[in-house]
């Protein structure tokens, strides 16, 4: 069912570990192909990370398969998702029978307990996430109209952005997870700038709106330890909650930040000076 497990990471493992050891803890790729759902699995908060491309027939999230007591169970039994469209064209989401037109940039909320949820439409690419719930919270889509918006940062430190917090307790209710899509304005490449952590949630970001030759520079690690990996267009990475994450990239881009855990507070946070970084 998944194409790779990611094992929780102790910070000591920072040491010494190569940049192919740091992308194969961290870095989710391969996930969009056409025609396939594609899972990884995360010890991390037990996130599941994927994406799904239709081609011309409906792909459908698969049912369990493991444990033997559970096998053809729903997978979102004991599961929230959420489902947001990353490509260029319109494409559908049903559940249970309920269809949803989503739109480029628009986001899917699908309870614990859902069994059927199929998409739809040639040119639609779903990144899917997925975390562990206690109850259901209503079905529902949003567009990034919905959202909160903050703007941070400015032109002349090259990190102006805005973040659109979609699936948050103001806009949408989960059990546990928390997701927006912060966009760069032409000209800056700097996200999460100044960097932070927080201890109770671990978090997921998608890189995507890059050109095939673009790279981001991202950085991880603890903030007196930091690490980079560099990334393409719609690769992932999992940062642990003793992780700062942020990056610059090559031109402006956009990403889905997706957190798990302990609380729904997004200014739950240590936030560091740039200055503390080395
Ligand atoms: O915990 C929150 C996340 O790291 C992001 O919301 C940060 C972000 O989108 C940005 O500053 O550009
Ligand atoms: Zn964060």
């Amino acid at each position: 069912m998944f194409q790779k497990t990611y094992y929780a990471a102790h910070p000591d493992m920072m040491d010494g570990a190569s940049n192919d050891e740091l992308r194969d803890r961290h870095v989710v790729s391969g996930m969009f192909r056409v025609g396939e759902i594609v899972l990884s699995y995360s010890h991390g908060e037990r996130f599941i990370i994927g994406g799904a491309v239709p081609a011309t027939s409906p792909l459908l999230l698969p049912r369990l398969s493991e444990p033997e007591s559970l096998a053809g169970q729903p997978l979102l039994a004991r599961r929230e998702l959420s489902a947001v469209n990353i490509g260029a064209a319109a494409g559908a989401v049903t559940v249970d029978g309920t269809r949803f037109e989503i739109a480029p940039r628009e986001t899917m909320y699908v309870p614990m307990g859902s069994a059927d949820v199929a998409f739809e439409g040639e040119g639609a690419r779903f990144y899917l996430l997925s975390v562990p719930a206690h109850r259901p919270f209503p079905l529902r889509k949003l567009a990034l109209g919905d959202a909160r918006v903050m703007e941070r940062g400015s032109l002349e430190t090259s990190n102006a952005r805005r973040i659109h917090q979609l699936i948050l307790p103001h806009t949408c209710e989960s059990a546990s997870l928390c997701l927006g899509l912060t966009t760069l304005e032409p000209g800056s490449v700097w996200n999460t700038m100044p960097p932070h952590v927080h201890e109770r949630r671990s978090e997921v970001y998608l890189y995507f709106d890059l050109a095939e030759d673009d790279r981001i520079f991202h950085y991880m690690g603890r903030p007196d330890a930091l690490r980079h990996i560099v990334m393409e267009n719609e690769e992932a990475v999992i940062s642990p909650p003793w992780s700062v994450h942020m990056g610059s990239g090559t031109r402006a881009y956009s990403f889905i930040w997706a957190m798990a855990g302990e609380n729904l507070d997004y200014e739950d946070m240590n936030v560091f000076d740039v200055c503390q970084l080395c």
